[in-house]
């Protein structure tokens, strides 16, 4: 397939790598005065991985899309909106665009793939997404994840499954969109409890977070529509090696620096997405307490002990 991936920081560069190597003629594209993207132009290579001379590197955004049947956007997602206004410049009929991005609008509370579909003609460009657990320092030295594939469209998802896997990556086919992209976006947020909790030496209460989360994340998925049981798979509790415990994730990362003071500068998703599914979870009335108490301590100013504190003091209910 003629694949080009949009966004070459840590995640678009290992996607163009990955997709190149399993034989796809694929393009990474980025902003032309983007560090990332010049380090790749100039050196062929990033913190995470180097590029084989098959992949084509462009900042030309015309071309980039023009070129692709498949066009895999993977960026901030906070930025998906304005990038999406310049993509949809161009024809995209007959097209499909796969998100390779967890998070979910702050200022509208939409899905990603909603904010794709507000610039697209959906009868005439596909859209899908693809997450689940996986970090390029792993996938680089062969070891291999799990991930998933989800859209509203049978036939794509199929397509994509199909194409995309292989010894490295077992891709399984998404059966609820909504569940699917809600619990990507959401295990960042929890991400982020985790390193907290790293930070201030309770790693041992990371089994208890591990449990309690999904439940309030199945609850969210649900009162939106989708299937509760998502946030038990691949986009949310799977992805929880990767983001609550994994020395490489930027979300567990800057939790820990939170709490020790430190201000970490790398990008995590889980910092927005708070926001987002806070305000998402008080319009539809659902109980997420510890979604509730992070989204005080970034950005009320709350201490961590004292929301720790409200989490244990709740009434006591039963698990299930
Ligand atoms: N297993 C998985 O599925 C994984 C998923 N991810 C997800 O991938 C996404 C990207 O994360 P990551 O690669 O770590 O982030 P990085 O910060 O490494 O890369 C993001 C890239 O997007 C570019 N960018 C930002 N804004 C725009 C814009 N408006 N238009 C075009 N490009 C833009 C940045 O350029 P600049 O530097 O100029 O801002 C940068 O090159 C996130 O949503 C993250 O959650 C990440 C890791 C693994
Ligand atoms: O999504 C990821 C792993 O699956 C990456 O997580 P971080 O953004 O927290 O590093």
């Amino acid at each position: 397939m003629k694949i080009s991936v949009l966004g070459c920081g840590r995640w678009g560069s290992c996607i163009a790598w990955y997709l190149d190597k399993i034989g796809h003629d694929v393009l990474s594209g980025g902003l032309e005065n983007a560090p990332e993207f010049i380090a790749l132009k100039n050196n062929r290579k990033n913190d995470y991985l180097s590029y084989p001379d098959s992949i084509e590197v462009s900042s030309d955004l015309k071309y980039s899309v023009e070129r692709a049947e498949v066009i895999v956007i993977s960026i901030s997602c906070q930025h998906l909106r304005e990038y999406m206004t310049d993509i949809a410049k161009y024809d995209l009929t007959g097209k499909t665009i796969v998100l390779c991005m967890k998070g979910i609008e702050e200022t509208t509370g939409e899905r990603l793939s909603e904010v794709v579909s507000e610039f697209i003609d959906k009868d005439k460009t596909k859209v899908a997404v693809w997450v689940g657990p996986g970090h390029p320092q792993d996938y680089v030295r062969g070891i291999p994840n799990c991930m998933v594939i989800d859209s509203e469209d049978e036939e794509v998802k199929k397509k994509l499954v199909k194409e995309f896997n292989s010894e490295l990556i077992r891709f399984y086919i998404g059966t609820d969109l909504i569940g699917t992209e809600i619990g990507a976006a959401a295990k960042n947020v929890i991400g982020i409890c985790a390193g907290m909790l790293d930070g201030l030496g309770y790693t041992s209460l990371k089994g208890g977070l591990m449990a309690r989360a999904p439940r309030e994340v199945a609850a969210l998925i649900k009162v939106m529509g989708g299937n509760e049981m998502s946030a038990y798979g691949l986009c949310h509790l799977g992805d929880y090696e990767a983001t609550l415990f994994s020395k490489w994730s930027h979300n567990r990362m800057y939790g820990e620096q939170l709490i020790k003071g430190q201000k970490y500068d790398k990008l995590a998703e889980g910092v927005m997405t708070t926001k987002a599914i806070y305000k998402l979870a008080k319009k539809m009335g659902v109980e997420m307490p510890i979604v509730n108490q992070l989204y005080e301590v970034l950005f009320e100013n709350k201490e961590i002990t004292p929301a720790l504190d409200a989490l244990f003091k709740r009434d006591v209910r039963s698990e299930f």
